[in-house]
């Protein structure tokens, strides 16, 4: 069953007020994408990854994932697009928070960067289902990067620029070989297999009961 992006706003937004925090349905989400990444790389080890990560709960996904991939023991670098004052949410915070206490992952952060990174797999954490118009600065020249790059590339939820609900794209979007979409599939996401490649749906342990009344 496909739904909308208004529907999987309200749905997590009960889950939370069930008590199945936000933070923990971020946690079964980068650790459910991170899990098909290396089912579907088989080893990750001393591979060099680069998450892209935004400033609001898609970029959280992306931070969880690079702690998780530090435990593979791949050579982990997170780019945060913005200053780190500038994370949007509690859950996101949080994360940046614990990865500010593991030497084993690079962290970089700001508003423009030298893209000199030479990686084995990009993760693709900068938008998701909050995306809104045209693409701005630093997510567009990361986009540009990503798409420039010859690497595996991992969207987490959605690449990025493609509208999860009517699958239209903003002035640029990622293209990536593999995309994971949290909890049920959204209308407009598998209308654009071409820049979504590989196509799967995680649950990230959201109760069924949150989605009474929604669904
Ligand atoms: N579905 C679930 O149950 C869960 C999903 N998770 C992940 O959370 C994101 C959605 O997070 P949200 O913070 O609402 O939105 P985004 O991260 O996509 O965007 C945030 C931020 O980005 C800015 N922005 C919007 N449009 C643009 C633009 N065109 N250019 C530049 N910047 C833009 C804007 O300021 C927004 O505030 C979902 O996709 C999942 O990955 C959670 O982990 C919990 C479970
Ligand atoms: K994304």
């Amino acid at each position: 069953m496909e739904i909308t992006v208004d529907q999987m706003y309200k749905i997590e937004n009960k889950g939370h007020a069930m008590g199945f925090l936000k933070k923990f349905m971020m946690e079964n989400a980068g650790a459910a994408a991170v899990r098909r990444l290396v089912d579907k790389l088989g080893n990750v080890k001393s591979q060099n990854i680069v998450v892209f990560a935004g400033l609001g709960n898609n970029g959280g996904d992306g931070l969880v994932m690079a702690r998780h991939l530090s435990g593979y023991e791949a050579k982990v670098t997170v780019m945060l697009l913005g200053s780190p004052d500038k994370i949007k949410t509690e859950e996101s915070n949080w994360n940046w928070s614990i990865l500010q206490k593991m030497p084993s992952v690079k962290l970089m952060s700001g508003d423009s960067f030298e893209f000199n990174f030479n990686p084995d797999v990009i993760v693709d954490a900068i938008l998701g289902t909050g995306i809104s118009g045209n693409i701005r600065e630093p997510y567009s020249s990361a986009i540009n990067y990503i798409n420039q790059t010859d690497c595996y590339k991992f969207a987490v939820d959605v690449p990025s620029g493609l509208n999860p609900q009517t699958g239209e794209t903003a002035n640029i979007c990622s293209k990536c070989d593999m995309t994971v979409t949290f909890h049920k599939m959204k209308q407009g996401i598998p209308k654009r297999k071409d820049l979504t490649g590989e196509l799967f749906a995680e649950k990230i342990g959201i109760p069924p009961e949150a989605e009474e009344g929604i669904l």
